[in-house]
């Protein structure tokens, strides 16, 4: 019998290469690098897959198209008759995320792309409508997007804020942030750390 002799690489490698990438996706992330975002790792976008599918997702809200990376993670994971309704402040970012949905074979009606500051956005989505919301965006917000998550979100479903082990200036405001949703009643929460750090709570 032959004993194969395998090298594992690091933990990080191996979350890091795990679920790959196709090629739409590594065209939104150099879209996303050439205007300057950075888009969810790869580990992220499977993350959000998988939580769209758990939750057999047919209305999604993004915060934070950028150009379309996590979007398309999310849209592959949704319900084949599910509508994302993504928001960011820059038109040109959801113009790029707009054609790679194309590109990725989504029709526009999977996709209602909504320009605009998300704090004036989220009050015209309908209440308890909502299996999924992804955030993606400024974390000195996340406080205000989580009041609004407890609003549109149905019971049982899932508000993911994106970018809370962050060690940046914003680090005491998304870590209170996240006690406050660990001791709210409403959530029940878990950090995840892929990526910029996962916050997800189902609501009760
Ligand atoms: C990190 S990028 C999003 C990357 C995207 N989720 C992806 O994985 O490809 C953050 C985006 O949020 C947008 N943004 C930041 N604050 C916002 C706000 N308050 N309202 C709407 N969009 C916002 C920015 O314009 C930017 O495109």
């Amino acid at each position: 019998m032959t004993t194969l002799h395998r090298q594992p690489g690091s933990a990080g490698d191996f979350i890091a290469s795990f679920v790959p990438e196709d090629v739409i996706a590594q065209t939104a992330r150099g879209l996303a690098v050439e205007v300057g975002l950075q888009p969810v790792a790869p580990a992220v976008g499977a993350a959000l897959r998988m939580l769209a599918g758990a939750c057999a997702a047919k209305a999604v809200v993004e915060i934070g198209t950028g150009t379309g990376v996590s979007g398309l993670w999310l849209l592959r994971g949704m319900r084949a008759d599910g509508v994302l309704t993504t928001i960011d402040r820059e038109s040109e970012h959801q113009r790029m995320a707009r054609r790679l949905f194309t590109e990725a074979g989504f029709s526009a009606s999977r996709a209602r792309v909504i320009t605009g500051r998300a704090l004036e956005v989220l009050p015209r989505l309908a209440d308890g409508a909502y299996d999924l919301i992804f955030v993606d965006a400024d974390p000195t917000e996340y406080a205000a997007f989580m009041d609004a998550a407890a609003r549109l979100l149905r019971p049982g479903g899932v508000v993911v804020l994106h970018g809370v082990l962050t060690s940046g200036r914003d680090v005491f405001t998304v870590r209170d942030l996240a006690y406050a949703v660990r001791d709210d009643d409403t959530w029940q929460p878990a950090l995840l750390p892929l990526g910029e750090g996962l916050l997800a709570a189902v609501k009760s």
